[in-house]
């Protein structure tokens, strides 16, 4: 049950407006209200259902439940644009990569805070999205109902944020890299581009579905069922052996982690520049 009369969602770009939808289809008489720069974003989050506006303060003060989804080195200027007086009792889930529970609870003074990495599978109900949260958890419901709008959800602690941005927020980049790898091997052996990809496809969706049927099995388990004894597929593990390919992929979500975590230290940098710009700009004014 998702106790909010009006949710604003900040930023309605790819993430946001994916937000957006599963909201205004999957929840009865809740507003929701979209924020962007440009006429185009904003006329799309209004196609989407939500009412579109450019005042991102406008926004917050009219919400009880506010997602963050900007990049997050446009957050300085998102904090420049509302002001820092209108936060107080508001419950703010932030998607931005990196952005830390400490960053957001500094810069959204008397906020309930709580951050959140979901992924583009979202637009078919299927992300899965690692929450994090700040102690008080007094809407931990709301804000967990409105995640089980766009897949799965999983409570957990904050230190695991980045990884899961590394694994799972960047996850449907990287699987949608290794899809188009298998398919043009397939092409380049002969298969047609067309039956190549819908191959790929079914044979991705069933060994998920089958790893997950069979709970207990490792993926290792599989493919040592697959493999036959100098047959096709241990020609073909060879080549990853030999190419370091598992290496790389391990390396590839610990680099999009650390990624994530250097963004969180950098975006702090310049919240804190900007919070103390605007606090001076308000002591200049008394
Ligand atoms: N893309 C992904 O797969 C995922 C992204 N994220 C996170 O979500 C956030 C958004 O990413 P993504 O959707 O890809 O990025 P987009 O660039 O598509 O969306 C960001 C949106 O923010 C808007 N924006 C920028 N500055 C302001 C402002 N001052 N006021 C109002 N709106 C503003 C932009 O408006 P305009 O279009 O008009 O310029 C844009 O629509 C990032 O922090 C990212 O880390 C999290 C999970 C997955
Ligand atoms: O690439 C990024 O930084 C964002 C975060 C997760 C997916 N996209």
């Amino acid at each position: 049950m998702l106790d909010a009369d009006s949710i604003a969602v900040l930023g309605a770009g790819k993430i946001g407006s994916i937000i957006i939808r599963a909201l205004s289809e999957k929840l009865d008489g809740v507003k929701v209200i979209a924020t962007g720069r440009s006429y185009e974003t904003l006329q799309n989050a209004a196609k989407l259902g939500a009412i579109a506006i450019r005042e991102n303060r406008k926004a917050v003060l009219e919400s009880d439940l506010i997602i963050i989804s900007v990049k997050p080195f446009h957050f300085p200027q998102l904090l420049k644009e509302t002001g820092f007086d209108v936060w107080v009792d508001k419950t703010v889930v932030s998607v931005m990569a990196g952005v830390t529970l400490s960053t957001l609870q500094k810069a959204l003074e008397g906020a309930e805070v709580y951050r959140a990495m979901p992924n583009l599978n979202a637009y078919v109900g299927r992300s899965a999205t690692a929450i994090a949260e700040n102690g008080s958890g007094y809407r931990k419901n709301t804000v967990d109902a409105l995640f089980k709008t766009l897949g799965t959800t999983y409570w957990v602690p904050e230190e695991y944020l980045d990884v899961w941005t590394g694994l799972a927020g960047s996850g449907p980049a990287f699987i949608a890299e290794i899809i188009d790898a298998l398919a043009m091997g397939a092409v380049a052996s002969g298969l047609n581009r067309e039956l190549a990809y819908k191959a790929v496809l079914d044979v991705l969706e069933g060994t998920a579905l089958l790893l997950r049927a069979r709970s207990n099995i490792h993926p290792a388990q599989l493919r040592d069922e697959v493999a036959t004894p100098s047959g096709t597929t241990i020609r073909g593990l060879t080549v990853l052996e030999s190419r370091g390919v598992k290496a790389a992929l391990m390396e590839l979500v610990e680099q999009a982690s650390r990624r994530s975590r250097e963004i969180g230290t950098e975006v702090n940098e310049r919240v804190v520049k900007e919070l103390t710009f605007m606090l001076q700009q308000v002591e200049k004014n008394k």
